[in-house]
C-alpha cells in the first residue's frame, strides 16, 4: 500500500547546524499521528519541510507516492495536503461563513476565470454551509471572525484547513491555549472532521496526544526515535529516558 505521506531520510540544515537529521516515516492513509518531542527538537521544522515552507537539504517527501519536496506550499496544498492556518490568516472582518467560503474558493484552483468563479459559487456556498455545521459554528454563521471566542477561532481555522478537501491535514498545536473542557470538546471535533483523512499534529499536551493519536512520532534532537502506538511509545525505554519519563510530561498526561 502506498503511504499517504512518507519521509525518506529527510535532512535540513540552517547554516552549519543540522536541525533535521535523517527522518524517515511512513504514514498510512487515515492514520492520526501526533508528533511530540522536547522544545527545539525540530517538530515545527519538520512540518515546514512537509508543507513546503522550507526545502529540505536532502531526502524526500512523498504525498500519495509523489515527490513534493521542493514544491511551493500552494502547489503542495493543491496536491492534497493542507496545513492549519494561523489565527492571523483568518480574515477578521469577514463573517464565519465568508471565511469558510474563501477557503473553499481558494482551493478550487489558481487558473481561475471569472466565469468559472460564478459557476462554482453555488457549490462553494453549499460546501461552506456543510463546513459550518461540521465545525459547529452554524449559530455564528454571520458573526465576524474577530468577534468569535478564541476556541471558536481555532475551530474556524480547522474549518478553513479542511475546506479544500485535502486528504492529509497538518495541525500545529490545535488546542494550544484552550481550557481543559474546550480541549476535550475540540479533540472530538478534530476527530469528527478528519474521519477518513490522514492527520498529523504537533502536540505538547500529553492528554491530547493520547486522546487523539493512533500513532506517535517522537522527535528528539532532529531524529525520530520512535514511531508506534501510544501504548508502545509510553513503554519505550528510549522515549522514557529522552522525554516521556519527565515529570512535566507525566503532569501533562494527568498522572
Ligand atoms: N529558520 C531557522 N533558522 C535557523 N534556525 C532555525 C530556524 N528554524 C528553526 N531553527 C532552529 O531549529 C531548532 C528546532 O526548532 P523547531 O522550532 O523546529 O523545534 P520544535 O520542536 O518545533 O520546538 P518547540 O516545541 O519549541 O516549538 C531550534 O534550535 C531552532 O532554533
Amino acid at each position: 500500500m502506498t503511504a499517504a505521506l512518507e519521509l525518506k531520510d529527510l535532512r535540513k540544515s540552517f547554516g552549519k547546524t543540522e536541525i533535521i537529521r535523517g527522518c524517515s516515516l511512513a504514514v498510512n492513509a487515515g492514520e492520526r499521528i501526533a508528533v511530540i518531542g522536547p522544545n527545539g527538537a525540530g517538530k515545527s521544522t519538520l512540518f515546514n519541510l512537509i508543507s513546503g515552507r522550507f526545502a529540505p537539504s536532502s531526502g524526500e517527501v512523498l504525498l500519495n507516492g509523489h515527490r513534493i519536496d521542493g514544491k511551493k506550499p500552494f502547489e503542495i496544498n493543491r496536491l492534497g495536503l493542507s496545513r492549519s492556518f494561523q489565527i492571523t490568516n483568518i480574515f477578521p472582518k469577514l463573517s464565519v461563513f465568508e471565511n469558510l467560503r474563501c477557503g473553499v474558493l481558494w482551493s478550487l484552483g489558481y487558473k481561475y476565470t471569472f466565469l468559472k468563479f460564478l459557476a462554482d459559487l453555488d457549490d462553494a456556498n453549499e460546501r461552506a454551509e456543510q463546513l459550518l455545521q461540521m465545525i459547529r459554528l452554524h449559530k455564528k454563521r454571520d458573526v465576524l471572525a474577530i468577534n468569535l471566542t478564541y476556541a471558536e477561532q481555532r475551530a474556524l481555522e480547522v474549518g478553513i484547513t479542511i475546506a479544500g478537501g485535502a486528504n492529509v491535514i497538518l495541525l500545529d498545536e490545535p488546542t494550544a491555549g484552550m481550557s481543559r473542557e474546550e480541549t476535550r470538546r475540540f479533540i472530538e471535533l478534530i476527530k469528527e472532521v478528519t474521519v477518513g483523512k490522514t492527520l498529523l499534529t504537533v502536540e505538547h499536551d500529553m492528554g491530547v496526544v493520547f486522546g487523539l493519536a493512533d500513532k506517535i512520532a517522537v522527535v528528539v534532537y532532529g531524529e525520530i526515535i520512535a514511531f508506534d502506538t501510544p501504548e508502545n511509545v509510553r513503554a519505550n525505554q528510549r522515549v522514557q529516558e529522552a522525554y516521556l519519563g519527565s515529570s512535566v510530561a507525566d503532569a501533562q498526561a494527568g498522572h
